[in-house]
């Protein structure tokens, strides 16, 4: 079975008891010429980073289960599943040193790499972005949120996950960048939180909605595979 499935994904979160969702399942198809956009959209506070993370295995789920190509996370192996199912944070961590520095320390861990699949120049793609190239010897501290946001998700993208995991990845973006954005990432396969409407319905290929309690809604489920 390929493809990226989710069945029942369910957490209850244990310090509150509070359910964040219940019973979340669908499926991806991982195709590359028909990249699929699943929009993860809810209040704030409703789960949709806890999720994201779940479906990457940084945090635990409660119950459910998660398949790449059939595999779980255990057999693929945590690192190995993380490069492939790869969680963008929304404001990543303070990262020492320049984002060329960066990719010089990820290109050095091999379980990092995919192979067999074509590089994305990470500066080149920045380019496209409107990044000059020597933002990319900067020291990350001093970049500009919509900077860090760009060369993140481009290190991200140069990886060659099969999924991106996205957490509101243009939040910091002024509307022609991005513009530039949304056009790269109509090609790869993404479970993507924004908070724009009109996002949403630019990018879509299916909406799964959040709700206080736990449950979830789905709408435009046109392309993705959803089992309700
Ligand atoms: N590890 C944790 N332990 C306890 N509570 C947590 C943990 N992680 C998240 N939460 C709580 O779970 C809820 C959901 O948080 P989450 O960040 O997933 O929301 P969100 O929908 O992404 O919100 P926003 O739109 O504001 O980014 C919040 O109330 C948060 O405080």
């Amino acid at each position: 079975m390929g493809g990226f499935t989710v069945e029942n994904l369910t957490l209850r979160l244990p310090e509150t008891g509070v359910t964040l969702f219940q019973n979340v399942s669908f499926s991806l198809d991982i195709d590359r010429r028909n990249p699929q956009r699943l929009m993860v959209r809810g209040p704030s506070g409703a789960g949709k980073t806890t999720l994201l993370k779940c479906l990457a295995h940084l945090m635990p789920h409660e119950s459910g289960s998660t398949t790449l190509d059939g595999k779980t996370a255990k057999q693929l192996g945590m690192t190995n599943w993380r490069a492939r199912v790869l969680y963008v944070p929304q404001r990543p961590p303070a990262i020492p040193g320049t984002p060329r520095d960066f990719i010089a320390k990820l290109d050095h861990f091999s379980a990092q790499r995919r192979k067999g699949l074509p590089a994305t120049d990470p500066i080149e793609l920045g380019k496209s972005w409107n990044l000059p190239v020597e933002l990319w010897d900067k020291n990350f501290s001093q970049l500009s949120g919509g900077e860090i946001q760009r060369v993140t998700l481009a290190i991200a993208i140069s990886r060659e996950p099969d999924v991106l995991l996205l957490d509101e990845p243009t939040s910091a973006l002024d509307p022609e960048t991005c513009a530039r954005v949304e056009a790269t990432l109509a090609q790869h396969t993404c479970i993507w939180i924004t908070h724009s409407q009109d996002q949403e319905d630019r990018m879509a290929s299916a909406i799964l909605t959040l709700t206080p309690g736990g449950s979830v809604e789905w709408t435009g489920s046109t392309d993705v595979s959803v089992a309700r």
